[in-house]
């Protein structure tokens, strides 16, 4: 029988809710966390990605039970999180720990290393001075400090230092789980390394869990066994860490690897997104939340165009509707100049917008065509918003209509490695052809 994770999270949501006026009234809810399932197995190393306000660390402090979940379950070591209570909370509490990026965040200037290291210690009941002075003096040895430091205070140590105090201060009490929260974002390349040298030492010598959460790749390659991949709110991809990032399935993982300076040039064609805007999770889109900045985004059924002209339509559309067009593509509102066709309105033709979208060539697709010259009309006059009307008429993607469900990722270049690992695309998943390959997770955003 295998055994149960340390952590297992189920559908997990955590919405924010946004409120107006005196009496405070909600009228909507940012889903910073919106149906997220995964498991944390004993020992291992999961790494959470993905940019600024995907939903990391709401992920993060909800497990930890900083944040009541709006829905949906944490278990750790088999047990609710939400129904602990009393001595199974404080022992939650301290099997449990968080390491953060800013180390000064966690550390009073007014105490020394010893009494910051020894407090968890105190607090989890060992009352007994010299024992705790002597546990701390260890532990500070097994993460690169000496015993000595123990009467000096966090401004005499550097960032690194400070950080191997934080970690020191969470081992303290053997957590069978950290959470390390974007733990190395602050610290110089060479400091990093060795922060993530340590992490990895302790984990492996005190069998301890990490969650690692970061929104750099190399951090999680480094470290982790398993990668999940996150998106508003949503895992999109997961995986075995060297599988997933050898062959990247969703496309949102193609982009965040193609942002990380790579030696191979061969994977700068990796993808570059249509839309640099990311979404507001309180409005998130429809379908799959990563369509309109998909470089993959699936054509309609009944376009006949090159799948490169396509990319480019795609690209003039979603950068409509996110405001994102070259100023050369907008005319002047105001201007009292005629607008039809190659027209001249407010300094612009819709023959110049078309060139500066990279459109100028005639599509062979009429009635493509058509929509494409009306809303560059449109556009050299001015109105954004009928430009937008027009283009999201004539060019629905089946990606704003359906939400992918998890599938299993197909096999990689090398077919021998493990291939586990899931992927929530419609390139992936129309027709159903693939099947889910963990039974991590319980549905829509398992991955
Ligand atoms: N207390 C809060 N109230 C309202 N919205 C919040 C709150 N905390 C986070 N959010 C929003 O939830 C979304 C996810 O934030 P979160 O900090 O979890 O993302 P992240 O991936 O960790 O990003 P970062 O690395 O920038 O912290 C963001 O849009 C953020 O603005």
């Amino acid at each position: 029988m295998t055994e149960e994770p340390i952590c297992s999270v189920r559908g997990l949501e955590k919405h924010y809710p946004i409120t107006r006026g005196l009496l405070r009234r909600e009228v909507g809810r940012v889903r910073a966390v919106d149906g997220v399932s995964f498991d944390v197995e004993r020992g291992e190393a999961l790494g959470i990605v993905g940019e600024s306000g995907s939903g990391k660390t709401t992920t993060a402090h909800t497990v930890l039970g900083l944040e009541e979940p709006t829905a949906g379950e944490v278990r750790f070591d088999g047990d609710p999180v939400s129904e602990l209570s009393g001595d199974e909370r404080r022992d939650f509490r301290r099997r449990a720990q968080l390491i953060v990026q800013d180390p000064n965040d966690a550390l009073d200037p007014r105490m020394t290393i010893g009494e910051a290291v020894a407090e968890p210690l105190r607090i989890h009941g060992l009352d007994d001075a010299d024992r705790r002075r002597a546990i701390v003096a260890d532990i500070l040895e097994r993460v690169g400090l000496s015993g000595d430091d123990l009467d000096r205070y966090p401004h005499e140590f550097s960032g690194g230092e400070k950080q191997r105090i934080s970690i020191a201060r969470a081992l303290v009490v053997s957590p069978d789980l950290i959470v390390a929260d974007e733990p190395t974002s602050a610290l110089d390349a060479r400091v990093r390394s060795e922060i993530l040298d340590l992490l990895d030492r302790i984990r492996r010598e005190f069998d301890i869990a990490v969650l690692f959460i970061s929104h750099d790749l190399d951090v999680i390659r480094r470290s982790c066994d398993r990668i999940a991949v996150m998106y508003l709110g949503e895992i999109v991809e997961r995986g075995a860490t060297e599988t997933v990032l050898a062959d990247p399935a969703h496309p949102y993982t193609r982009v965040l690897l193609s942002s990380v300076p790579s030696l191979d040039p061969t994977d700068r064609e990796l993808g570059r997104p249509l839309t640099d805007t990311v979404p507001n999770p309180s409005d998130p889109p429809s379908g799959c939340r990563f369509h309109p900045r998909c470089p993959d985004v699936i054509p309609p059924d009944d376009l006949s165009v090159p799948e490169e002209t396509w990319r480019t339509i795609a690209g003039f559309r979603f950068s409509v509707q996110a405001g994102e067009l070259p100023e050369s593509a907008v005319g002047d509102r105001e201007s009292e100049t005629p607008t039809s066709g190659d027209g001249d309105a407010g300094g612009r033709t819709a023959t110049e917008v078309r060139r500066a979208v990279g459109l100028s060539e005639e599509l062979r697709d009429p009635e493509a065509e058509a929509a494409v010259e009306d809303a560059a009309a449109e556009l050299a006059a001015g109105d954004v918003d009928a430009a937008d009307e027009i283009l999201a008429a004539a060019f629905t993607s089946v990606c704003e209509r359906e939400t992918p469900a998890a599938v299993a990722r197909p096999a990689g270049r090398d077919a021998d490695r493990d291939a586990t690992g899931t992927v929530s695309c419609l390139r992936h998943g129309r027709g159903g052809t693939s099947e889910p390959a963990r039974s991590d997770g319980d549905g829509k955003n398992e991955s």
